[in-house]
């Protein structure tokens, strides 16, 4: 089956376990939003998937190949929590580096428009994050993880982010992580909360708070 799936990841860091025998499956055309409380291991999910962590264990298939690290694919771009395009970078290289196909789409967005030649050094935190941002979602690769992607960015950014998000999504597949959780319950399709090591499918907001991840009254 074409898409993107990890099964039976198990990942302790020392003697402590934070991933035991978790599934996550992302296709085309799906924005699997991804949520979970602070070290309840989304990053190292994603960073597994990537391959710059090596589980302890975990199956990764990727349109019906099996592969170690997911970067090794060729179709998987990620976007990890902190800054990771060279500050010398300008605008243009970058988007030529990442997306030989989606450049005319970059292209037509005022603010990268009006900043080709500027380098990433001279933006702003926020205009930096903004611009990766839209690298990783337009660039050529399928399958597509965006580590906390609005977390630096204004309101208007990021419903402009969730836009084109849900304009690439046609022909790839993301999975998102965020704890702006209204802006990924807005993007999604389908959500994945990670809780005590393990996945739960969420189908509403009253499920996140049965399992603990929003605050609420339980019986
Ligand atoms: N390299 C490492 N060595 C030791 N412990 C680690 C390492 N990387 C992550 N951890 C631990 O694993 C747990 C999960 O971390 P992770 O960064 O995946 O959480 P997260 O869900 O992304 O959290 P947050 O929402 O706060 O960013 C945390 O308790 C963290 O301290």
């Amino acid at each position: 089956m074409q898409g993107l799936s990890i099964d039976s990841v198990n990942q302790s860091f020392a003697d402590r376990e934070v991933l035991s025998s978790v599934y996550l499956n992302c296709k085309i055309g799906e924005v699997v939003g991804l949520l979970g409380r602070n070290g309840s291991g989304k990053s190292t999910l994603l960073k597994i998937i990537f391959g710059s962590v090596k589980a302890n264990f975990k199956y990764l298939n990727i349109n019906n190949k099996v592969y170690e690290k997911g970067y090794l694919s060729k179709n998987l771009s990620y976007l990890p929590q902190d800054n990771f395009i060279p500050g010398k970078i300008s605008i243009l290289q970058a988007i030529n580096t990442f997306c030989k196909r989606g450049h005319a789409e970059l292209k037509q967005i005022e603010f990268v428009a009006s900043n080709l030649n500027t380098r990433f050094y001279n933006l702003s935190g926020g205009e930096r994050r903004f611009m990766e941002c839209l690298l990783m979602i337009y660039s050529d690769m399928e399958y597509i993880l965006l580590d906390e992607p609005f977390s630096q960015l204004s309101p208007l950014w990021i419903e402009e982010l969730k836009k084109h998000i849900n304009k690439a999504k046609a022909d790839k597949g993301f999975i998102i992580t965020d704890h702006y959780y209204k802006s990924i319950l807005d993007v999604s399709d389908r959500i994945v909360l990670l809780h005590n090591k393990c996945n739960y499918n969420i189908d509403n907001e009253d499920d996140l708070v049965t399992h603990g991840y929003l605050p609420g009254f339980k019986a």
